[in-house]
């Protein structure tokens, strides 16, 4: 797996709402709003096992119902076609419920 260019990131990126690229640093985030934390840290065990399955993992923090979720592939130090994928399935798992 390499890292994805510039443009293919821009490209996945635009198909991804509310995903960015991170300032300083080959990852994108974004940040999820629930409506309490109990659907914030559901939505998290939901992606955790989503994770797990696909063998990549999100960097992530929880304040009651916020979820900021950072994505990038450690083994070459930034964003590949894994992260995106990570990121669609992570799309699915928010529902309509991110802001
Ligand atoms: C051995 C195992 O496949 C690797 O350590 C996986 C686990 N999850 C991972 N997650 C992320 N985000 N990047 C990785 O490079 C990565 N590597």
């Amino acid at each position: 797996m390499t890292k994805l260019t510039g443009k293919e990131r821009s490209e996945a990126l635009a198909s991804l709402a509310g995903w960015s690229e991170v300032e300083g640093r080959d990852a994108i985030r974004k940040e999820f709003k629930f409506r309490n934390f109990s659907e914030a840290f559901g939505f998290m065990a939901r992606v955790a096992l989503a994770a797990e399955k696909m063998d990549h993992h999100p960097e992530w923090s929880n304040v009651y119902d916020r979820v900021d979720i950072v994505l990038s592939s450690h083994d070459i130090g930034g964003v590949s076609e894994r992260d995106i994928k990570l990121a669609a399935k992570i799309e699915k798992l928010a529902g309509a419920k991110s802001a």
